[in-house]
């Protein structure tokens, strides 16, 4: 034990015999909600689920992942996967980033930290840029933020602003864009009755136009950088009420994707590309659709995609995005401290780690598992594993996506017996649930399932333990609903699909008796 009272040395737990290979098994995705139709958990085949349900009551615990139960700041919000793999990897709770910027935007603190003076330099003679999603979802970013933000810049000298805004339609109905971005419009408007120069830049779905994660297309990121920073895109409109209009009457439209625009005046100039002197923030609060923008933004060696003209600006994360590179150096609000995870503590007691998923979700199990940090604690102790990912694919056409070779390499971990702790995220329920396809998200389900057995078979194979569980709930209910439960219809009387995560319990299933 340090001087300080603390020790990383782990006592050996009561119950749990020791030496066991553990494996982890994290359903991305999976809640539990009334069997009907719109649940496809329910509707598709899923024996071993069902068979871990039909266990001893000793064995499973339904247990909440949205709202304050995981730290988040209201009982309206639904579970994310950076703050359930934040609670699985820590092992407690921690207020995390949405929470944070509300205390630190209610106190007005966030004008007077570093990140944002560092900001503030650019004002006198420079654009104040903001970037992020436009929605109010609450999983990366939230309108009333924004709205805050931008009151609070303008009242603290920012003289010129540009918002160049990302639609969502996955963590809120699609086609709610439209919406949005009126609600926004009529903000700025107001700000310009007071004399500040403030408009929407450009756009996109967060999907097709920035929002990439972990590396799987970088293209998604030169889309944004050339309509935020170049002021080029294939689609210019005077408005951008008239853009996310225009966009949406292809048939095919989905707020998700809509291709990325560009404000332009009326001799066709963009009205606000990023220049030298100008200010940017990027004012989503979540980190991991915000670390390739970060970099791209913030590194003079990249090599990713060619910027073509790299301004020189002050740029800062509404929060720090990424705890091991730094990334970005500066930024308004303190991201939480998550200290001490389970894999630190696994690696301080000789503990081996093998950990893996597709790339959609291969840093769940590692970045935030981890806390936001990138890299191995011990190299030497751990391994992970990234099965690429399809890329430029809406997740609906390959439902099965990679679960079985996710499967396959904790297969083959667990039965080198070269690892005391096998963890796995499977992405189908939600990376299917949130394309909005219900077939393809039944289909989805079963390969998830398929993948599930062949994990505990191999664990039985071992005689070691396995934890299944979840970190928030989508595919279990694909329907937006009133209040008594029932699907509730928009004014044609059709349904409406609901695209994103849930409030529903997940479930926890041990194969020892806790
Ligand atoms: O795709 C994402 O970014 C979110 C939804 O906004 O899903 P998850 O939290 O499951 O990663
Ligand atoms: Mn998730
Ligand atoms: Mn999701």
């Amino acid at each position: 034990m340090s001087s300080s009272g603390f020790s990383w040395k782990l006592e050996d737990h009561p119950k749990l015999p020791k030496g066991k290979t553990v494996a982890v098994v994290v359903l991305d995705g999976w809640g539990e909600a009334n069997p009907d139709k719109y649940n496809c958990i329910h509707v598709a085949e899923t024996p071993t689920m069902d068979s871990l349900k039909k266990g001893a009551p000793e064995k499973w615990r339904l247990v909440r992942a949205h709202g304050t139960a995981v730290g988040l700041p209201t009982e309206d919000d639904m579970g994310n996967s950076e703050v359930g793999h934040n609670a699985l990897g820590a092992g407690r709770i921690y207020a995390q980033g949405a929470k944070l910027v509300d205390f630190a935007l209610a106190s007005g603190k966030i004008y007077e930290g570093e990140g944002f003076k560092y900001i503030k330099e650019c004002f006198d003679k420079g654009t104040l840029h903001l970037i992020g999603l436009l929605s109010d979802g609450g999983v990366h970013s939230r309108l009333d933020q924004l709205q805050l933000l931008l009151k609070g810049a303008s009242e603290n000298g920012a003289k010129r602003i540009r918002v160049h805004v990302l639609t969502d339609g996955r963590d809120v109905l699609d086609g709610t864009s439209v919406g949005f971005v009126e609600t926004l419009e009529n903000d700025l408007s107001k700000l310009r009755e007071k004399g500040v120069d403030a408009q929407i830049a450009s756009g996109g779905g967060r999907m097709y136009v920035t929002m990439d994660r972990y590396e799987n297309d970088w293209g998604v990121v030169k889309r944004g950088w050339d309509a935020q920073v170049l002021g080029g895109a294939p689609h210019k409109f005077q408005t951008a009420v008239e853009a996310v209009k225009k966009l949406r009457e292809d048939p095919n439209a989905n707020d998700q994707y809509l291709p990325p625009f560009v404000i332009v005046d009326e001799s066709g100039k963009p009205v606000g590309p990023i220049l030298d002197g100008d200010a940017v923030v990027t004012f989503n609060f979540r980190a991991d659709r915000m670390v390739m923008i970060a970099k791209a933004l913030e590194y003079e060696d990249f090599d990713k995609f060619d910027r073509v003209r790299v301004p020189k600006i002050h740029y800062a994360g509404m929060l720090q995005y990424d705890g091991e590179l730094k990334l970005p150096k500066h930024y308004l609000v303190d991201p939480p401290e998550i200290e001490r995870t389970s894999g630190e503590y696994l690696v301080h007691n000789g503990i081996r780690t093998f950990a893996c998923s597709e790339t959609v979700k291969f840093g769940h199990v590692t970045f935030f598992w981890n806390g936001n940090r990138s890299g191995y604690f011990d190299a030497s102790m751990e391994e992970y594993v990234e099965i690429p990912s399809d890329a430029g694919i809406t997740f609906n056409v390959q439902p099965k996506m990679k679960a079985l070779e996710i499967a396959e390499k904790a297969r083959d971990a667990i039965l080198s017996r070269k690892f005391d702790q096998v963890r796995v995220n499977l992405p189908n329920g939600d990376m299917v649930g949130h394309t909005g396809d219900i077939e393809a998200t039944v289909v989805a389900c079963k390969a998830a399932d398929e993948a599930v057995k062949m994990i505990l078979d191999a664990i039985e194979q071992v005689g070691g333990i396995y934890v299944v569980t979840a970190d928030h709930g989508n595919a279990e209910d694909m329907v937006k609903r009133n209040k008594s439960g029932q699907p509730a219809l928009d004014k044609n009387g059709n349904i409406q699909v609901l695209t994103s995560h849930t409030l529903q319990p997940v479930w926890n299933f041990l194969s020892f008796s806790s």
